[in-house]
């Protein structure tokens, strides 16, 4: 009796009666028609949605709003640039344009997220208790969202090419503790715009404490090591989504995710001797260990920028998809992750990942010992002045 309850609830889980008599292939038609229409739909409910809300979301909330519903429904900004002395349609203008080529689709799917995200902050905010952490609500350089078992942790700096600065570094850590517990399968991290992030932020640099250069090299080690304390102790399965260029520490951590997907559109560039700087996010160690010594060096130490196709060869990509399907082809495999069991999936990784543990920790508060002292040298103090008075890029 058992037995047969077991099959009937399998039954009417996989296969609610609508589809029930209809052959695999046209259940597979008709799965993706649905897909389509709702991704429409939502952006619909969201447009909706955002005239509904109860508090002004602000001004920067509001040129994003702006800019990804003129790219979801126009595409690329083509309009001409507005005059200086013109600041609000100037304003909106540099945000739609800084989406650059970023597909249609995808600005869609980032608009619902955006009023998802800004609905929840703020329609909690006003249950929050006086002195409450902001953060718990809302995040000002991430977009956070949880559904279909999945959590996304979005970097949300479009304009600056999502390059993490301090704020960002700890709204991750605390983004990332609550997906360790929060009911979702699979936790998923990827960059708003046309990149997926530029690295640490340069100007993290200039802000200077009393205790001068020292203090802040030392201060700026700690933040590392516990940053990336969080991505080696990681329990759920944790997944990038490349969906651009990635440059420095967000190309370094990705040997700790479980898996990677990428556009075609993304590179992998370490730039770091070019920087006067050294590799972090455990790369000295996983690197190697991914695509061999040799390899790794050319990367780390010569700072050879990879197309996604090679990074995947490397097998520091897991696979690679066409940008113009990149999105939907990612999710509609994510979504089919995040339905396998939770805790089995837990349970695998931690036998595949515990074992390195220890090391991968050792081998981090090396590394950040080592970086410290490259914060101090000349090489780097040289290479972050040229990119801020904009005489280098990489
Ligand atoms: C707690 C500390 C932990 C430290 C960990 C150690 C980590 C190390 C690293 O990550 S090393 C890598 C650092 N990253 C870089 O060196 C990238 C620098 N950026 C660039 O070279 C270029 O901006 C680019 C190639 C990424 C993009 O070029 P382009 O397409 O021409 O765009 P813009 O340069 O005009 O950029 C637009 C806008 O974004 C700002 N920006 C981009 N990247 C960064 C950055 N990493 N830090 C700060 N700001 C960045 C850029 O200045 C522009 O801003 P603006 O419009 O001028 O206000």
């Amino acid at each position: 009796v058992a037995m047969a309850y077991l099959a009937w609830r399998l039954a009417q889980r996989w296969c609610p009666s609508s589809l029930q008599v209809i052959s695999f292939p046209v259940v597979q038609l008709h799965l993706n028609r649905t897909a389509m229409r709702a991704s429409q739909k939502d952006f619909e409910n969201a447009m909706n949605q955002v005239k509904l809300l109860k508090k002004d979301p602000g001004n920067e909330a509001k040129l994003k709003l702006y800019a990804l519903y003129k790219q979801a429904t126009e595409g690329p900004c083509n309009m001409p640039k507005p005059g200086v002395f013109d600041l609000i349609n100037k304003a909106k203008w540099d945000a739609w344009n800084a989406l650059g080529s970023l597909p249609k689709e995808t600005a869609r799917q980032n608009y619902v997220d955006l009023v998802s995200s800004l609905s929840s902050s703020l329609e909690s905010s006003s249950q929050v208790e006086p002195g409450t952490d902001r953060k718990s609500t809302g995040y000002e350089t991430l977009m956070v969202t949880s559904e279909d078992g999945i959590t996304k942790i979005m970097l949300n700096r479009p304009t600056k090419k999502n390059a993490l600065n301090v704020e960002m570094y700890h709204e991750i850590m605390h983004a990332l503790k609550a997906a360790s517990k929060d009911d979702s399968a699979i936790t998923v991290l990827t960059g708003n715009g046309d990149y997926y992030s530029s690295g640490n932020d340069l100007t993290n640099f200039t802000d200077i404490p009393p205790g001068g250069v020292e203090e802040k090299a030392k201060n700026g080690a700690i933040l590392l090591r516990e940053f990336v304390g969080c991505f080696i102790d990681f329990p759920k399965p944790l997944i990038a989504v490349v969906n651009g260029p990635a440059v420095g520490i967000s190309v370094t951590l990705l040997g700790l995710f479980d898996a990677v997907y990428a556009s075609d559109r993304a590179t992998f560039h370490t730039p770091f001797s070019h920087l006067g700087q050294s590799p972090e996010g455990c790369s000295s160690y996983t690197f190697p260990k991914i695509m061999s010594p040799a390899k790794a060096i050319e990367m780390l130490v010569f700072g050879k920028k990879l197309t996604a196709g090679e990074a995947c060869a490397q097998g520091l990509v897991t696979e690679v998809f066409p940008d113009s399907t990149f999105q939907k082809e990612v999710w509609t495999r994510l979504k089919a992750f995040a339905k396998l069991p939770p805790n089995a999936m837990r349970i695998s990784k931690e036998i595949i990942r515990n074992r390195e543990k220890e090391k991968l920790h050792a081998v981090n508060a090396e590394e950040c010992s080592v970086l410290q002292g490259r914060w101090l040298s000349d090489e780097c103090m040289n290479a972050v002045v040229n990119f801020l008075s904009r005489k280098s890029k990489l």
